[in-house]
């Protein structure tokens, strides 16, 4: 029988960001492994003109939970959403709602966060910051609170090469950040966001930092603990393998690359790519949620959720897995071939988007215009060239994690929990987890289907054919010009002759 398992029977969990990539993840294998949780409260925002039940009940209904309702067919009673939005003051929760929160929840999972890299400094603290110091206070009214579990990322201290798992102050508190975002305009907000960021490359990871430090210096006498995950990628095992549901890390760039309009990415292929599948993040984070309450350890313990240093995959490998999958399985209508490559310099990287990117698109643009259509492969371009620019950051660096306590908390697991909860990464085969992701991205976040693969072939086979054909018709109208122009051209071209 699984200790953790049955932990969280009988208990109310309280989750924010219940929505998003990592929340359903979380939810899922809450319900799956402990159906007789009493109910799992997740603060929800209504959203594109949906009500809170629309938006819980078309995640329960999704293909992710179809095990859940095998092994808890009352699903829908056991989950109760709660109207909240975390930019608002108290969460702009309603009174009876608030206190049923508090007199009720055991466990708290804190997962909502602004993930945009560019996000304004204001609405980033907001998230990140602010809204993480309002859920502790809640959390400090909750007399039946056993654990808090803080999740946050291996990247918020990523100026620095080697991160261990203890919580780094920040030059400028916290509060301080706070209380000025009430007063300061934008203008003046965003002068001072590169001072304030120093050598991180983002507010995100500067707001994630200056979350972890709230978190410390707030926690009271709670039982906390902070999970830092590196980059989340699709499941590997559970519920099913290659599960993702938005484009977030890698998958909106392997989008790109299998449909042909990423042709180059400035990256280091000997940097260590460290991704982390969802559902390792939430086996850990249900194991800390266990051990938290349960040891109640002195201090809040941080935990890396990592793979660069138990089982290194660099993003050279990863990049040919990618390349080597959509030969295997194409995605449908693809703009042109799949043929990315890794730039190293500006110089190079620069020539690659105006040649690869930038070019193709007003191309055909072009094309569209002259046949009386929209064109729209500039704008997408832009959006891509923009998000290559934001990632470049994490490519092209390497950096090693301590994971003490995550390997602390490994042997401390039964051999059942360590079964049922597996967070080890070191049994990862990265080929086959590449290619479930491929795989995955094609499935569920493309929608395509598998039957249309013999057709994506074809179609990548035309494509192949107007390539070769394009170039011949190239090095043919250079050659005409050459043996015009050259007396050595034209005497070799009467030699072949
Ligand atoms: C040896 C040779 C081999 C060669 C091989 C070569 C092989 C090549 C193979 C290639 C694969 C292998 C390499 C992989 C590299 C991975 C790097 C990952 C690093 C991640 C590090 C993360 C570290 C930290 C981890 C963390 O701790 S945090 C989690 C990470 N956080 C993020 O990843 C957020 C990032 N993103 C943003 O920060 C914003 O996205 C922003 C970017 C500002 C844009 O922003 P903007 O331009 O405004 O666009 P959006 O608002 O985003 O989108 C607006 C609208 O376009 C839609 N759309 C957005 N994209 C796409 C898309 N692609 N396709 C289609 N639609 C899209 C969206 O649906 C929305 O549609 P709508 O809703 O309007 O209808
Ligand atoms: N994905 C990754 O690669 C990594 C993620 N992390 C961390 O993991 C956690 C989860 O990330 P992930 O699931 O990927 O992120 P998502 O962007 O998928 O989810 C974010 C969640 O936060 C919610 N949220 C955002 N703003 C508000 C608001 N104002 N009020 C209420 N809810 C809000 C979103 O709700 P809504 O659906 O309404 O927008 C959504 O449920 C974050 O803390 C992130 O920093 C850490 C490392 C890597």
């Amino acid at each position: 029988m699984s200790m953790i398992a049955a932990f969280y029977g009988g208990k109310s969990i309280l989750i924010t960001g219940a929505t998003g990539f990592l929340g359903k993840v979380l939810m899922e294998k809450l319900f799956r492994t402990s159906p007789d949780l009493k109910v799992i409260y997740v603060l929800v925002r209504p959203k594109q003109g949906q009500t809170l039940q629309q938006r819980v009940f078309q995640i329960l209904d999704s293909k992710l939970f179809e095990k859940v309702k095998e092994v808890c067919p009352n699903v829908h009673e056991k989950i109760r959403a709660i109207s909240a939005d975390l930019n608002q003051n108290d969460f702009a929760i309603s009174k009876e709602d608030m206190q049923e929160l508090l007199s009720h929840t055991n466990i708290v999972f804190h997962c909502a966060a602004t993930v945009r890299f560019d996000d304004h400094l204001r609405h980033a603290v907001q998230l990140n910051v602010t809204a993480t110091q309002q859920l502790l206070l809640m959390a400090s009214q909750m007399p039946k609170l056993e654990a808090f579990i803080h999740i946050s990322t291996a990247f918020s201290n990523c100026n620095l090469k080697h991160i261990d798992e203890v919580v780094y102050p920040c030059p400028v508190e916290p509060k301080k950040i706070i209380d000025s975002m009430e007063w300061l305009d934008d203008a003046i907000i965003d002068e001072i966001t590169p001072k304030l960021i120093g050598d991180r490359p983002n507010t995100y990871t500067y707001t994630k930092a200056l979350g972890e430090v709230v978190v410390q210096q707030e926690g009271g006498n709670l039982n906390i603990a902070i999970i830092r995950p590196s980059i989340v990628g699709a499941t590997w095992q559970e519920p099913f393998p290659g599960w993702v549901d938005n484009l977030n890390g890698p998958s909106g760039l392997i989008i790109a690359a299998g449909k042909g309009f990423l042709r180059s990415i400035r990256a280091t292929p000997m940097a260590v790519a460290d991704l982390i599948p969802a559902d390792t993040v939430v086996n850990l984070t249900l194991a800390v949620g266990w051990y938290t309450a349960v040891h109640r350890p002195k201090s809040t313990l941080v935990y890396h959720c990592t793979s660069g240093n138990l089982n290194p995959c660099n993003w050279g490998k990863m990049g040919l897995q990618v390349l080597a999958t959509f030969e295997k399985i194409p995605f449908e209508r693809a703009f042109r071939r799949p043929n990315a490559d890794f730039t190293t310099n500006n110089i190079t990287t620069h020539y690659w988007n105006a040649v690869s990117h930038r070019a193709p698109a007003i191309i055909y643009d072009f094309y569209l215009r002259l046949t009386g259509r929209k064109p729209r492969m500039t704008k997408l371009m832009n959006r891509l060239l923009r998000t290559l620019s934001m990632v470049e950051y994490f490519i092209n660096r390497s950096w090693e994690w301590s994971t003490y306590n995550t390997e602390m908390l490994m042997s401390a697991l039964s051999p059942e929990d360590q079964r049922v909860f597996n967070f080890d990464v070191r049994q990862l085969n990265w080929l086959e987890y590449i290619e479930n992701y491929v795989l995955g991205v094609k499935k569920y976040l493309l929608k395509e289907d598998m039957a249309g693969i013999p057709e994506a072939k074809q179609h990548l086979k035309r494509l192949r054919n107007i390539h070769y054909l394009f170039n011949t018709a190239l090095f043919l109208i250079a050659w005409r010009l050459l043996i015009a122009r050259s007396q050595v051209a034209r005497n070799v071209w009467f030699f072949i002759m």
